[in-house]
């Protein structure tokens, strides 16, 4: 698919939003890309891990065990991705703040492990869910995402897979733009605004 085509995927889904937005890292955006309203359509969601899975070298692809995503936005992602690559899918999440495994998941020791995320803006919550897999016991050998909003500058340490790469400007609280100065922030996000 080309970025034409997936991004048509996003307008299409009404995903592409303009306004305020207080992002997971703290930082604040004019435009959010709202994920979950493109993977609603569970053909669109196929079809675009299909095309990420696509995008992974084929050693790459035949030497992951496990796809493993951060909950929330990993969670339909990471579970399309495992279908597309033929791999288990399972997923961390933070009820107390810190990624971790729950519901009886666990990762072999030396597990090859394929990171998938919706999107990375700064890669905080990437690197944060490697933490949890490192923790226990995997080997995280490559990161997928849909979107990379960095545009290509994020390092999460290890090899990085985004669908589509796009450079939407991110704001630290003490520096908005006058367009977000004064204009009340809204935080789509599931991240706790104490963690
Ligand atoms: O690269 P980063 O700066 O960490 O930003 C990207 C993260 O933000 C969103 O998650 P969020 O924490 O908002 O929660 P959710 O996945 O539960 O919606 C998104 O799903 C990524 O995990
Ligand atoms: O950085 C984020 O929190 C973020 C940005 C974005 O565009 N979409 C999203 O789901 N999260
Ligand atoms: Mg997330």
């Amino acid at each position: 698919m080309t970025d034409d085509e997936i991004l048509a995927e996003f307008r299409a889904a009404d995903a592409l939003l303009q306004g305020h937005f207080l992002l997971s890292s703290g930082r604040h955006s004019e435009y959010y890309l709202q994920c979950a309203r493109v993977l609603m359509d569970t053909a669109r969601a196929g079809r675009l891990a299909a095309a990420l899975a696509a995008k992974l070298p084929r050693d790459l692809r035949q030497a992951i065990d496990v796809v493993v995503s951060p909950a929330m936005g990993g969670v339909i992602i990471g579970h399309e991705m495992g279908r597309a690559l033929g791999k288990p899918a399972i997923f961390v999440e933070r009820p107390t703040g810190t990624f971790e495994l729950r519901r009886g998941f666990a990762i072999d020791k030396g597990a090859k492990v394929l990171m998938v995320e919706d999107v990375v803006t700064t890669g905080l919550s990437s690197r944060e869910a490697m933490e949890a897999v490192r923790a226990a016991g995997g080997e995280v050998v490559a990161e997928a995402a849909l979107v990379d909003r960095s545009a290509g500058s994020v390092d999460l340490g290890v090899p990085f897979f985004p669908l589509v790469a796009i450079n939407f400007p991110t704001y630290a609280p003490g520096e908005l733009p006058p367009e977000l100065a004064g204009t009340q922030a809204v935080k789509p996000g599931s991240r706790s605004a104490a963690a």
